[in-house]
């Protein structure tokens, strides 16, 4: 697969604060990478170094092969982004800003399809200062996306969706990826881009902590079955005893590495006199497991 963009030790300080630590990473063609990371991570300056917006202390940065730096946007012709906040022309109609955006080749079509695909048929010959937060976030995304982009940057896209606009994201993001575009996308909920990405980057105080894929990092949490009993706390003692692991102290949580230690775990509750309510397989907890690699890392360093 080829990298459309590949980021080479980006050093990043503002005055004498540090935020970005020899970030590499590289997006290729028609994946979803995830950039997730607490607030203040280092997110919104990767993807403004990458748009030739700031400009970085150290390091290269190259889409298509083609170097960005704040003097030369020549690689960026082919990049469509929302970082941050929309720009909105409050007495602009949501269709004149689109306008704005999209290349006069097939201007009009591309225009109707974005707005077809993100469902803004209702209100967008209206002007922007009528739309809600949700509304503008989705003509923010729309400009990104109007002129066909390769590589498309979304920062915190999900900001202010509806739950039925985030799903309308999610597959007009996928569908663009089918067809070979790629995009990086931040955010700080990791769960957010479950959905979504191919790929995740974790990113705390400007660090990359893990880059994997998004099905690799499921997978890492491992699965377990959520026993529950009469006696909870007997139950955790009795599995101690049996030296059954548990995935964490908060419930009856056991790893399911095989089914042998179920059947061990279920023995030992009923040699016990615990009686079992019900057994389940529970998703693994993708947040949980985001917060324990960034825990590990602070410990780390
Ligand atoms: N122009 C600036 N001047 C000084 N400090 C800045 C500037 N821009 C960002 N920072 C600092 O750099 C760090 C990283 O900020 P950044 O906005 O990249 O984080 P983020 O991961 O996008 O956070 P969030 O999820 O809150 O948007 C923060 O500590 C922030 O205060």
């Amino acid at each position: 697969m080829e990298n459309l963009l590949k980021v080479s030790g980006l050093n990043k300080s503002f005055g004498r604060k540090q935020v970005l630590h020899g970030v590499d990473f590289t997006v290729a063609s028609g994946r979803v990478v995830g950039l997730v990371g607490p607030n203040g991570a280092g997110k919104s300056t990767i993807m403004k170094a990458i748009l030739g917006l700031i400009p970085a202390d150290a390091g290269q940065i190259a889409i298509a092969g083609v170097a960005v730096a704040i003097t030369s946007h020549q690689a960026l012709k082919h990049v469509g982004a929302l970082i941050e906040y929309p720009g909105i022309y409050p007495f602009l109609t949501g269709r004149q800003h689109l306008q704005l955006f999209a290349a006069k080749r097939q201007r009009q079509t591309h225009i109707d399809e974005v707005v077809t695909d993100l469902g803004m048929g209702d209100y967008i010959d209206k002007s922007a200062k009528s739309y809600s937060l949700g509304m503008k976030q989705k003509l923010g995304i729309a400009q990104a996306l109007v002129d066909h982009p390769q590589l498309v940057i979304l920062d915190e896209p999900m900001n202010g969706l509806d739950p039925q606009a985030v799903k309308e994201l999610r597959e007009i993001i996928r569908r663009q990826a089918q067809a070979g575009v790629s995009f990086l996308i931040s955010s700080h909920i990791l769960s957010e881009l479950e959905k979504v990405a191919d790929d995740v980057l974790i990113l705390d105080h400007g660090h990359i902590v893990q880059q994997s894929t998004m099905a690799a990092l499921i997978n890492s949490g491992g699965v377990v079955y959520v026993i529950k009993t009469t006696d909870d706390s007997a139950a955790k003692q009795a599995l101690a005893a049996a030296h059954v692991p548990l995935a964490d102290t908060t419930a009856v949580r056991v790893p399911i590495t095989d089914s042998v230690v179920l059947n061990q775990a279920l023995m030992a509750l009923v040699k016990a006199g615990i009686a079992v309510q019900d057994v389940t397989k529970a998703q693994h907890d993708l947040e949980r497991s985001f917060l324990d690699m960034i825990a590990k890392d602070k410990e780390a360093r």
